[in-house]
């Protein structure tokens, strides 16, 4: 005997969750299953509490530099105010109780237990089954993965969702996987006195930005005392209950704790996808620009492979929930997609790098200027004013397709280049426009005045 509903959400990430409570508030009969806490893994174990340790390893650096431009500092740092924050302020204690009453007052219906599809239109959590006259909207995001490195599986690693719960900085730290992850978790340690060593397979820092970016954070990285091993194929892994090890072709590297931050996994496998004939060994579920998968299935945030970003999930929530109702609107567009690592200094990027727009076969041009040399980052001083500015533009069209802002506020600096992207604005109105003296955004006038 099955419950008729509407529509279910199968997980509650950030984007599930608000599409499980616009659906409510349009009136509609909805169930949302969680298998842990409703908000997913962003407020728990993820953008939230990362943030909040990345803050208080801003303030000490931030603290320290104040020697010899504002007096003299002397920063002892604590994780003890770190790990309450984390504990009282951002999670509740990990327990999601004050979202499920959100969602509940807004008439939705949490269920919790681990939801999986048994036919078209009918999703079976535990003893219970419903069948959903409009809909399945899935929003299942992404596990943590460990590279098939020889001894690893069965260590007592960190990931994410550990590292959350520190209760001290550690005296050292191996990071496996120089992403994002790995390089903001390395940095915030290490401001907290940890012996840091990032081991990256590839050849530079955060691949999937440009090499400019990966540059600068090396060289701050290798300023601030972090060990970075680009190119380093680990063989193999070991723990003899008080320190990792992770073995490589020239040497092997120890460490009292190992986080790895290679990569995730999305959670797909054994959902029933095979009821709407789709392939669960995928990286990434199809979707269009309506992210329908098939006929009454929805998928929204990371499983779409769209940009694992919580601005990312909410984003298409509000796109799958138009769709679910019929309403019309703007279809998902991936043009001017923003993100933003959170390091000091932080790398903000939007669009596509110079190489993804050549190898478009775009016809390029790129202008670029380092905020040091800008009034405000002179005045800012150093260290502290690393960074810069890097625009591409495709010179056919006259309007950029990507650029980068990385440097103090960078993530905010991006702001005015998200809107130059997403609104294809021309580039020759950017060089009409005024920019404040002295910010550090006035620094993309000098960009645009470098555009070649
Ligand atoms: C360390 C870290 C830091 C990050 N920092 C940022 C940041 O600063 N900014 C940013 O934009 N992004 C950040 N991200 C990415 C961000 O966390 C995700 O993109 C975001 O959570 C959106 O994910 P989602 O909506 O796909 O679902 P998720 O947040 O992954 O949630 C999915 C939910 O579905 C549940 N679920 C899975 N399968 C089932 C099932 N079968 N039945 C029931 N429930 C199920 C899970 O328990 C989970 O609660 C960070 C990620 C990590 C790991
Ligand atoms: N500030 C933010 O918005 C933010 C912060 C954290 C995470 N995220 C999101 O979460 C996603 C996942 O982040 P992530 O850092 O876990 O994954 P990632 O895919 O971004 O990076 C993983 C890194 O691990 C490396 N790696 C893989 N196998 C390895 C091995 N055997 N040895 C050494 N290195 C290895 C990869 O080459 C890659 O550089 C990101 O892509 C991002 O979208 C966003």
């Amino acid at each position: 005997m099955s419950t008729s509903v509407d529509v279910v959400v199968i997980g509650t990430g950030p984007g599930g969750e608000d599409a499980a409570g616009r659906l409510a508030d349009a009136g509609l009969s909805v169930v949302a299953v969680e298998s842990r806490l409703v908000g997913g893994e962003c407020p728990y174990y993820a953008c939230v509490p990362t943030k909040m340790m990345a803050r208080a390893s801003d303030l000490l650096a931030e603290a320290r530099r104040a020697s010899g431009r504002a007096g003299t500092s002397v920063v002892t740092p604590d994780w003890t105010p770190v790990e309450a924050r984390i504990a009282e302020e951002a999670t509740d204690g990990w327990n999601d109780q004050a979202a499920v009453d959100r969602l509940t007052e807004r008439g939705a219906r949490v269920v919790k237990g681990r939801g999986r599809i048994t036919a078209r239109g009918e999703v079976t959590v535990g003893d219970e089954t419903f069948s959903a006259s409009r809909g399945i909207l899935l929003n299942t995001g992404t596990s943590p993965t460990a590279p098939p490195v020889e001894g690893l599986a069965d260590l007592p690693y960190w990931t994410n969702r550990d590292v959350v719960h520190a209760t001290t900085a550690p005296e050292s730290l191996l990071v496996l996987g120089g992403g994002v992850v790995g390089v903001e978790l390395a940095q915030i340690f290490s401001r907290f006195g940890a012996r840091v060593t990032v081991v990256e397979v590839a050849d530079r820092l955060l691949v999937q930005d440009e090499p400019e970016s990966s540059e600068l954070v090396e060289q701050i990285f290798d300023d601030e005392g972090i060990t970075v091993r680009t190119g380093a194929k680990v063989t193999s892994a070991s723990y003899d209950g008080s320190s990792f090890t992770l073995s490589l072709p020239d040497g092997d590297l120890t460490a009292e704790r190992l986080l790895v931050a290679a990569g995730r996994r999305p959670n797909i496998v054994d959902l029933g996808l095979e009821h709407y004939d789709v392939d669960e060994t995928v990286r990434a579920l199809p979707v269009d620009d309506r992210l329908r998968v098939a006929d009454g299935l929805w998928a929204i945030g990371d499983i779409t492979g769209k940009g694992a970003f919580t601005h990312m999930s909410m984003y298409q929530a509000a796109i799958a929930v138009r769709s679910i109702l019929g309403e019309d609107g703007p279809a998902a567009e991936y043009h001017a997609v923003p993100r933003v690592t959170f390091t000091d200094p932080e790398i903000g990027a939007v669009g596509l790098t110079e190489a993804q727009a050549r190898d478009q076969g775009l016809r390029v041009r790129v202008g670029s200027t380092r905020i040091a040399d800008s009034s405000r980052g002179w005045i800012h001083g150093a260290p502290g004013n690393e960074g810069y500015i890097k625009l591409v533009e495709d010179a056919d069209k006259g309007i950029l397709v990507g650029a980068t802002a990385a440097g103090p506020y960078g993530g905010e600096i991006l702001g005015a280049l998200v809107t130059a992207v997403h609104a294809r604005v021309p580039t020759a109105t950017l060089r009409t426009m005024i920019y404040a003296y002295p910010t550090f955004h006035r620094a993309i006038e000098s960009a645009l005045a470098d555009l070649g």
